[in-house]
């Protein structure tokens, strides 16, 4: 399912470098890479993405190689894998059905405010956004404004979805909910997932295989001094 095994080195303003060593091969459905924060985390991600190009080495997602060095290197719209960042980077001046239109409309343009699509629709229903479809993220709660990123992820259709933090943004409450509905769409649609958290609890809750980062590698264990401030 998850086949990955690269490098890349970076530099630092300050000099130092930073190296990203990623060796992981997985048919779990659910991966969860916890790891302190500067560990590498969303560097990894990034690289799967495909908005950090290593140095070398393969990327596999089901089957299909995504970056091998030095021939391939799909785009990250060829890649189909679905990024749910950290601060769920929702357009502010679309409101939440022209954001998830975004999902399934690139281009030049906006999508049009007045346009219904039987797709967005759905997912607007899915999401239990209807209520609010035509606000903007501004004016949204943090579970609303995760749910409509993921509805903006899911309704292209990914191969897979790569989720970074992405409840650290809630209260322990609304946290444990999202946890929840997330595992439940992830199980629904049958799209393997990798998390990265610094959470312990969000590892937990997945019943996912668990990996460590540490200073840019993976571990199956834990550092001996793990604490994932
Ligand atoms: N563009 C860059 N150029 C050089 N070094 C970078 C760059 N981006 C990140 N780094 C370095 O790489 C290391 C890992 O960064 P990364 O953002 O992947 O950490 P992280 O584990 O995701 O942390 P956090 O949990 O705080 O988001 C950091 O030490 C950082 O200084």
């Amino acid at each position: 399912m998850l086949d990955f095994n690269f490098q890349k080195t970076l530099q630092r303003t300050d000099g130092s470098q930073f190296t990203l060593d990623i060796r992981l091969c997985t048919q779990a459905p659910r991966t969860v890479i916890m790891g302190a924060s500067g560990s590498g985390k969303s560097l990894m991600l990034k690289a799967i993405a495909g908005l950090l190009t290593p140095t070398q080495g393969h990327i596999i997602v089901n089957g299909v190689p995504l970056f091998q060095a030095p021939d391939l290197n799909l785009s990250p719209q060829q890649r189909k894998l679905a990024y749910v960042f950290q601060d769920y980077a929702l357009f502010p001046h679309l409101n939440v059905r022209q954001n998830i239109a975004c999902g399934i409309q690139h281009g030049l343009f906006n999508p049009r405010k007045s346009s219904r699509d039987t797709e967005v629709e759905h997912w607007l229903t899915a999401m239990q956004l209807n209520a609010v479809a035509e606000q903007y993220p501004a004016h949204l709660s943090g579970g609303q404004r995760q749910r409509v990123a993921l509805a903006r992820a899911l309704i292209a259709r990914p191969s897979a979805i790569l989720l970074d933090e992405p409840f650290s943004a809630l209260d322990t409450q609304l946290r444990a909910q999202m946890r929840t509905e997330l595992a439940n769409w992830q199980y629904q649609l049958n799209l393997p997932m990798l998390l990265i958290t610094h959470d312990p609890e969000d590892a937990a809750a997945f019943d996912a295989q668990i990996w460590h980062m540490d200073n840019g590698h993976l571990y199956s264990a834990p550092p001996s001094s793990s604490h994932y401030e």
